[in-house]
């Protein structure tokens, strides 16, 4: 094990009390959520970080369980010094609802029969599976997460998030993903779905217990929908046209190329760690999944508040590239702070959990980005409308500031006075604070990027601003000043 593994880890599993109402109308009770947490949560529980999985992947992201030869599935971001920085993050990731990995699904039992739910598991939706991460969050007392990421089915969760909990997130990453399946995507997946539901061990759905599962029609599927997470030039690179175990071709119809014997490989495995029934369900949510409202993206995404990040692959033609800058034009078109990067790579879709390197760069880049809460002064010096302009000169030189805030007896902030006002003052010979102050006082929010109010403070050409909370109570004040220091800092 690696010193920069988050080590042996282990999953945990918390139980839903209350039944959750899902998106079809149904309710699904005693719910369980397996889910693994890297790092600590600190006291005032704004560090963590929920990753979402995608399709066939699981709770375990990070580090190994006790036993195992291969680390969590994505290993290469998450750990001490990486992206995901396991020493300053704390890292949260969860099963998704109808998985086959500890959290509820189609082979848990259903509380109303004893046995296991088969086809009586509800049609369950991307916006569901968020629901249960959101309870789970909730246990944890986290208000806001400091990101939320995933790729590919669990870039969807991740756009989700933005849609249905606007305000729980400080920034979101969606990687190799859309926002609506397309018609390409949706037909891979119902040729998976036939190739199971015509296996006869499948049997409506009732092999559990049985001693046959559907191996055959689930290995098909994944057969099937690995090739789509490569990329035709990474096959060429990986196999060529070589062929497996025979030096020449043998005119007959068993296997001859490397290429077959790798997806009867893949194939293989994948019967060994997944159910066939979750990969119905769970390809049946990646279908619907759909965020436009009105047909309109912009509309979907008119309550997004987070600063989002869309990665998107070069060669990945399952999600390409263009579903990932329509996310980002739908996201600019309603004034979201949102960037995009391509990773270059000839591994195709699947890309997102190996391209170590660029991932680990923009990650770390994209989540380590400042925000005003980093750099605001919180010791502020505040002055009342009804206050005389001596009072606000004293107190200017007293602190050694130049620019005051004007605030109700309740915090709320009704105005600004400035040195250049009480320089007006005097001029005019006037002694009330109400007629110099500015009223209509220029202000930003506490998870601002200070990118952006840096810009914006150019732009209204002024020093300084008052950060305030949603109910327009002063949390504190930022100026050019801070800025320019954090900026001499990285030099
Ligand atoms: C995303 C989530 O949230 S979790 C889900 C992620 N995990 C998966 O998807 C698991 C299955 N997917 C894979 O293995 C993916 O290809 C990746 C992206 C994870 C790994 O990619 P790579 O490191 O490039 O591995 P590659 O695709 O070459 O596969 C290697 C496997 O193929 C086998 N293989 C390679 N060539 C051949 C061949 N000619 N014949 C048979 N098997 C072969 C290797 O022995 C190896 O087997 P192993 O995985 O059992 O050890
Ligand atoms: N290979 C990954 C990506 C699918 O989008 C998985 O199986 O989950």
């Amino acid at each position: 094990m690696k010193k920069e593994s988050v080590g042996v880890v282990q999953t945990k599993y918390y139980n839903i009390e209350e039944p959750i109402e899902l998106e079809s109308g149904k309710t699904l009770d005693n719910i369980t959520v397996a889910y693994e947490t890297y790092g600590e949560l600190n006291k005032e529980k704004d560090n963590a970080i929920l990753i979402c999985h995608a399709l066939s992947g699981d709770a375990h992201a990070a580090g190994w369980h006790e036993g195992d030869k291969k680390p969590g599935w994505w290993e290469i971001v998450i750990g001490p010094g990486k992206a995901l920085d396991s020493e300053k993050y704390f890292i949260i990731c969860s099963n998704v609802l109808g998985g086959c990995k500890g959290t509820t699904g189609p082979l848990s039992i259903n509380p109303k029969t004893g046995k296991e739910y088969g086809l009586d598991f509800p049609v369950i939706t991307i916006k569901d599976m968020v629901k249960v991460q959101k309870r789970l969050i909730d246990a944890f007392g986290i208000d806001k997460l400091s990101a939320v990421v995933g790729g590919s089915m669990g870039g969807m969760q991740t756009l989700q998030w933005l849609v249905s909990y606007p305000e729980m997130m400080k920034k979101a990453v969606a990687i190799a993903t859309t926002a609506r399946s397309s018609p390409q995507q949706i037909a891979f997946n119902e040729v998976g779905r036939q190739s199971i539901v015509g296996d006869p061990n499948w049997n409506g759905g009732n092999y559990y217990g049985t001693g046959k599962i559907p191996k055959e029609g689930l290995s098909v599927a994944r057969m099937i929908a690995h090739i789509t997470y490569l990329s035709d030039e990474s096959m060429y690179l990986k196999f060529g046209r070589d062929l497996q175990d025979k030096d020449e071709i043998t005119y007959d119809l068993s296997m001859d190329f490397q290429v077959e014997s790798y997806l009867h490989h893949q194939g293989a495995s994948f019967v060994k760690r997944f159910d066939a029934n979750s990969y119905l369900y769970i390809t049946k949510a990646v279908d619907l999944f759909d965020l436009a409202q009105n047909n309109s993206l912009i509309d979907g995404f008119k309550d997004v508040k987070a600063k989002v990040e869309i990665i998107s692959v070069d060669s990945d033609w399952l999600y390409p590239v263009e579903q990932g800058t329509e996310i980002l034009t739908a996201l600019s078109a309603n004034d979201v702070e949102v960037s995009f990067s391509e990773l270059k790579s000839n591994y195709g879709h699947d890309a997102f959990l190996l391209e170590k390197g660029q991932l680990n760069y923009i990650l770390s880049k994209f989540l380590s980005d400042n925000i005003v809460e980093d750099l605001m002064l919180t010791d502020v010096a505040t002055i009342t409308e009804q206050a005389q302009i001596e009072e606000a000169a004293k107190l200017m030189f007293n602190r050694n500031v130049t620019h005051i805030p004007v605030v109700t007896t309740d915090k709320k902030l009704i105005g600004i006075v400035t040195s250049w006002d009480l320089s007006k003052a005097i001029a005019t010979n006037s002694n009330d604070l109400k007629e110099i102050m500015t009223k209509t006082v220029k202000f930003c929010h506490a998870d601002d990027s200070i990118e952006s109010t840096a810009r914006r403070m150019r732009k209204l050409d002024i020093s300084c601003l008052p950060v305030v909370d949603d109910d327009f109570k002063l949390k504190g004040i930022i100026s050019t000043d801070q800025i320019s220091h954090l900026v001499s800092e990285y030099r």
